[in-house]
C-alpha cells in the first residue's frame, strides 16, 4: 500500500516471486476509464478516494477507497489478473520525520494493530462485504502494463469486496525483534463490473473464476438507502467457506488457510500465531499462496447506487451560483478518462484532450455576501491581539475623503522590535460603493475570459505530481514569480480594468488615511470560492518593497499572523499572534520589510471573495535561487 513498508528481508521472498515485475512493462493500450496525473486531481474529483496522505480513505465508518503504491510487503499480491489483490493495511512503517528544520528521526517500523485507525476501518468493511474503490499508482509493479507509457500517474481499478482478512509476521530490519505484525487483505473484484479494463484474458475466464468450493448463498439482505452512498444495513457476514476456515486449538478463532505448508493460526493475540500447529516453531518466510486460498468466492451485485464516474459538473447551476464548494471540485473528462482539478474559472478544461464546458453563472453583487457572519464573530469584531505577542493595538485613527465630507477610520497594530506595521483601512458606506463596482467588473471580466483567473502550481508541497494553489489568481504589472510567475502575468498596459480600478483605488485610500503616496508596480488578484483560502506564507518575493497593501471584496475574510517557524522552531508554540477581520471595501496594509521577515500569514474567506494586493518590486528583478513558495 502507498508510501508504507520500508521493512524487507534479506531471507524472505514473496509468496509469489514475480520476475516479471522486474522487467519492462507493455504499454497501456489506451487510457484507463478513470485515471489522473496528480494526487490532487484524485482527491478533487473522485469521491471515492479523498485522503491527501496515506492510502487508506474511510468516510461513514467504513473503507470508501484503497491505493497501492510501491511493492513491498512481502506477500502483497495481483492474481487471476487483478482479480484478486492482496495487500497489507496501512501504518506502522519505518518512517522518518522532521522533528524540527533540519532534524529528523527515523521511527522504527511496529506491529499493526487490530484497534489501528485503518485496519480497523478494513476490519468493518471486510466484516459488512462493503464494496471499495482499489487505486493505484504507476510504482504499484503488479500491474501488468506501464502507466507511465501514458503519463498516468494515478488510475481507478475498479470496485472490489475485502473476501479475506488476516494477520501475519514479516521479517523487519529497523524493529529489535526482526519482525513485526501486518494486518492483510485479499480484495476480491466484483463480478459484475464485466471484465476489468486492462483484461487481457478470456472473456468468459472460469478457470480464473474457477469456484473450487461453493460460492456462498447470495440471500444477503442488503438494506440500501437510495440517497445514500453506502448502504445503510448489511446484514450479511463476510464469506467463509468452511473447508479454508479452521478454528485453532489455542485461541479458538477462525484463520483461513492461507499458505501451502498448511494451515496456521494467524491471530496475533494467540500464543500459536504464525507457528506450526503442535510445534513452537514458527513457519519460514518463504511462502507460496494456497491456490484454493485465491479462489474467487465472492458474485454478490454491487448496491445500485454504486457508480464509479464522477457526476458531471453542474455547469449552469439554478440559482446562477457558480463559486459554490462543487464548483471548486474537479471533474472526469468522458472524452479521455482524466481526471482534473478545476483550475480555470470560467470553465473546466481537461489537461490532456482541452475539451472545455462553459460555465454560466450570475455576477454576485456584494451585499449578497457581505453580511456572512465569521466564525470567531461572539469573540471580537474587527481583530484580537494575542496578549504576549508583543503587538500594540493603537487607538482608532479617523480619516476624511478625498472630495467629500464623509469620515473612514483606520487601526494601526504596532509589531515589537521596530519590525514594523500593520493598519486596517475600515470600510464605509463611500468605501464599499466603490469596492461594489471592482467587484462585479472583476466577475464580468474573468467570467468574459478577458481576465484569467487561475489556480498555479505550488513550487513546493509534499504530494506526487503538481499540486495547484486552493485559490485562483492573476497578475499585472511587474512579474510575480511567487505564484504563477511570468504565465501569470500581464504588463499594466494590458491588465483587465477592474485591476487598475483596484489599484488606483488601494493608492489612493492609503494617501485618504495615512497621508502616505505609495506607489505600486504589481498587483495580484485572487480569487476565493467557498472553502477555498490562501495558506500561511510570506511575501519575500526578490525585489519586494517594503510595503505591501491588499483591497478585500465580497465575503468577509479572518487574517492571521504568526512568527516564521524559524524564530518559534516548536509547532505548538507557533500561535496565531495577530488576527484581523478583512470587510468588503477594508484595505489593510503590511509596512516595513520585518513584516515579511520575522511573520507569515494566512487568509481564511468566509465564501466567495476576491482580493487585489498591491506591491513594489524592482523592476526587472532577477530571481538566482529556487523560491520556496508554501502560499497554498
Ligand atoms: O487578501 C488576500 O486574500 C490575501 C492576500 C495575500 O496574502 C497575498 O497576496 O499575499
Amino acid at each position: 500500500m502507498v508510501e508504507a513498508q520500508k521493512e524487507s528481508s534479506s531471507s524472505g521472498v514473496p509468496a509469489v516471486l514475480d520476475v516479471a515485475a522486474h522487467l519492462p512493462k507493455p504499454p497501456l493500450k489506451e487510457y484507463p476509464p478513470i485515471w489522473a496525473q496528480s494526487r490532487q486531481e484524485v482527491c478533487e474529483s473522485f469521491k471515492w478516494f479523498r485522503s491527501y496522505q496515506g492510502g487508506v480513505y474511510q468516510k461513514d465508518g467504513s473503507v470508501k477507497g484503497y491505493f497501492l503504491s510501491a511493492h513491498s510487503a512481502q506477500r502483497d499480491s495481483f492474481e487471476c489478473g487483478g482479480k484478486i489483490i492482496i495487500s497489507h493495511g496501512g501504518g506502522k512503517s519505518e518512517n522518518s520525520y522532521l522533528i524540527r528544520p533540519g532534524v529528523s528521526v527515523t521511527r522504527a517500523a511496529q506491529d499493526q494493530q487490530a484497534q489501528d485507525l485503518s485496519v480497523r476501518a478494513l476490519m468493518e468493511t471486510y466484516q459488512k462485504s462493503v464494496p471499495l474503490v482499489l487505486l493505484i499508482d504507476d510504482k504499484y509493479e503488479p500491474f501488468p502494463f506501464d502507466l507511465n507509457s501514458k503519463d498516468v500517474y494515478m488510475t481507478v481499478l475498479g470496485f472490489y469486496r475485502i473476501i479475506h482478512a488476516w494477520a501475519e509476521y514479516q521479517p523487519s530490519r529497523s524493529n529489535a525483534s526482526g519482525r513485526v505484525v501486518r494486518y492483510k487483505f485479499a480484495f476480491q473484484w466484483c463480478e459484475d463490473q464485466g471484465q476489468p479494463w486492462w483484461w487481457t484474458g478470456p472473456d468468459e475466464d472460469t478457470s480464473a473464476m474457477d469456484v473450487s468450493q461453493e460460492a456462498p448463498e447470495s440471500s444477503a439482505a442488503i438494506d440500501v438507502d437510495e440517497t445514500a452512498m453506502i448502504p445503510t444495513r448489511i446484514t450479511m457476514s463476510p464469506p467463509q467457506p468452511p473447508s479454508l476456515y479452521t478454528n485453532c486449538t489455542t485461541c479458538d478463532k477462525a484463520s483461513p488457510h492461507v499458505f501451502t505448508l498448511g494451515w496456521v493460526c494467524l491471530n496475533p493475540d494467540c500464543r500459536s500465531f504464525w507457528r506450526y500447529p503442535n510445534f513452537h516453531r514458527m513457519i519460514p518466510d518463504q511462502l507460496e499462496y494456497n491456490p484454493a486460498f485465491l479462489s474467487l468466492i465472492d458474485f454478490r451485485p454491487l448496491p445500485p447506487n454504486y457508480t464509479l464516474a464522477p457526476d458531471p459538473p453542474v455547469l449552469a447551476p439554478k440559482d446562477g451560483i457558480v463559486t459554490a464548494y462543487e464548483h471548486s471540485r474537479g471533474w472526469h473528462c468522458l472524452k479521455c478518462g482524466r481526471l482534473s482539478c478545476r483550475s480555470a474559472w470560467e470553465h473546466y478544461q481537461c489537461p490532456n484532450c482541452q475539451d472545455t464546458q462553459k460555465i454560466n453563472g450570475i455576477i454576485r453583487p456584494a451585499n449578497t455576501l457581505t453580511a456572512i457572519r465569521i466564525p470567531t464573530f461572539d469573540k471580537f469584531y474587527d481583530s484580537q491581539v494575542e496578549p504576549n505577542s508583543g503587538i500594540q493595538r493603537l487607538p482608532q485613527g479617523l480619516f476624511q475623503h478625498l472630495g467629500s465630507t464623509l469620515l473612514g477610520n483606520y487601526q494601526t497594530f504596532v509589531l515589537p522590535g521596530g519590525k514594523g506595521k500593520i493598519h486596517l483601512i475600515k470600510s464605509n458606506r463611500l468605501a464599499c460603493d466603490e469596492a461594489d463596482k471592482i467587484f462585479e467588473a472583476y466577475q464580468q471580466q474573468a467570467s468574459a475570459g478577458t481576465l484569467h483567473f487561475r489556480r498555479w502550481p505550488l513550487r513546493s508541497h509534499k504530494l506526487r505530481g503538481q499540486c495547484l494553489t486552493n485559490y485562483f489568481s492573476q497578475n499585472s504589472g511587474e512579474t510575480y514569480h511567487y505564484v504563477g510567475g511570468a504565465d501569470n502575468t500581464v504588463p499594466f498596459h494590458l491588465a483587465p480594468a477592474a485591476v487598475l480600478q483596484a489599484h488606483n483605488l488601494i493608492e489612493k485610500r492609503i494617501f485618504e488615511a495615512l497621508g502616505k503616496r505609495h506607489k505600486f508596480n504589481e498587483v495580484l488578484s485572487a480569487a476565493y470560492m467557498e472553502k477555498q483560502k490562501m495558506a500561511f506564507h510570506s511575501d519575500s518575493e526578490r525585489g519586494l518593497g517594503p510595503v505591501v497593501a491588499g483591497l478585500s471584496m465580497g465575503s468577509p475574510a479572518l487574517m492571521h499572523f504568526r512568527a516564521l517557524a524559524k524564530y518559534v522552531p516548536r509547532t505548538e508554540q507557533r500561535t496565531t499572534l495577530l488576527t484581523v477581520v478583512l470587510r468588503h471595501g477594508d484595505v489593510l496594509m503590511m509596512e516595513g520589510a520585518g513584516v515579511q521577515d520575522f511573520y507569515e500569514h494566512t487568509v481564511v474567506p468566509t465564501n466567495f471573495r476576491i482580493a487585489a494586493t498591491a506591491r513594489w518590486i524592482e523592476p526587472h528583478h532577477v530571481v538566482d535561487e529556487p523560491l520556496v513558495n508554501r502560499r497554498g
